[in-house]
């Protein structure tokens, strides 16, 4: 799969909000029909309104936990069965709650391993496809992020799975292309969360985090030109994309 997006389908995580909404709005503007899953009840009014926006026929209203596996995997199906075809999944749901770090591993890291193998059940082995996972610069920096480890452990996760399935599907003579997007902070109501944790932290945290990250917010529309780019551009594969407010895209050197 590579170049345009027109007439492709789509499946992206986290639809409602954020990055996933910023992102389903970017392919549905260039063509693709969209499977849009999200846990959120805010998840009808969405699709509602990109379908009027784009078509009530390009986007599917897919509600679903995607720590529950089997729930998951219905509607990876139901995306195919109702549009035909999955040529582009975007994992990417998520959330930051390092209280309840076992349920952060389960969304934030095993839905991104599930969601890869639905994809790669249901992709044609002909056509291809192609998988973008939502990492985070804590993924890469977890040294910096002290404020947030289970967070950052979940998001390094996504990035060495990216890798070894990278390797894998290519050794294997699969035609998927698989990389992860690693933005820093991003103005959602996740930042929000984050930030409400960061500022009860003791004095010597906030003063090692603040000297070492960018205190600045990206806006979701920035990331999902990211995402376009490692969607549509067939020489990226198992790239790793960073998004900074300071520095903008920089892929992370092999
Ligand atoms: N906002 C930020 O600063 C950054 C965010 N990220 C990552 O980007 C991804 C998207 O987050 P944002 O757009 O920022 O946040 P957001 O809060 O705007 O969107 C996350 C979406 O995921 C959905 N979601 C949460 N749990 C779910 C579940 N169990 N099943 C299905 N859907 C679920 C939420 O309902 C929400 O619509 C996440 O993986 C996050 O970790 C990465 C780096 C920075
Ligand atoms: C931690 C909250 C980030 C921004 C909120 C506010 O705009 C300013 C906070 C002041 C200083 C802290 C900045 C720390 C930033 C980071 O460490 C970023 O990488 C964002 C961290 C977590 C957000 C989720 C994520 O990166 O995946």
């Amino acid at each position: 799969m590579s170049g345009r997006v027109s007439g492709l389908v789509a499946l992206v995580t986290g639809a409602a909000s954020g990055i996933g909404l910023a992102t389903s709005r970017h392919l549905l503007k260039s063509g693709a029909k969209v499977g849009a899953i999200d846990i959120s009840t805010n998840l009808k009014s969405t699709c509602d309104t990109l379908g009027k926006e784009f078509g009530s026929s390009n986007i599917a209203y897919l509600p679903c936990d995607v720590s529950d596996d089997d729930a998951l995997k219905s509607a990876f199906k139901e995306t195919k069965e109702q549009f035909g075809s999955l040529d582009i999944v975007v994992n990417n749901a998520g959330i930051f709650d390092e209280d309840n770090w076992g349920k952060l591993l389960k969304v934030n890291l095993q839905s991104v391993i599930s969601g890869t193998y639905n994809a790669m059940e249901l992709m044609s082995p002909d056509k291809g496809g192609v998988i973008v996972n939502t990492s985070s610069i804590a993924g890469l920096r977890p040294g910096t992020h002290l404020f947030c480890p289970a967070y950052s452990a979940a998001k390094s996760g996504i990035i060495a799975f990216t890798k070894a399935m990278k390797n894998n599907l290519e050794l294997r003579g699969i035609k998927i292309r698989i990389n992860s997007i690693c933005p820093a902070g991003v103005e959602t109501p996740l930042v929000l969360e984050a930030a409400k944790l960061f500022y009860s932290m003791p004095q010597p945290i906030i003063d090692a985090v603040t000297a070492s990250s960018s205190t600045e917010v990206m806006k979701p529309e920035f990331i999902a030109e990211g995402i376009m780019e490692l969607i549509t551009d067939a020489s990226k594969n198992g790239a790793i994309l960073m998004a900074e407010p300071d520095k903008g895209f920089t892929y992370v050197e092999e």
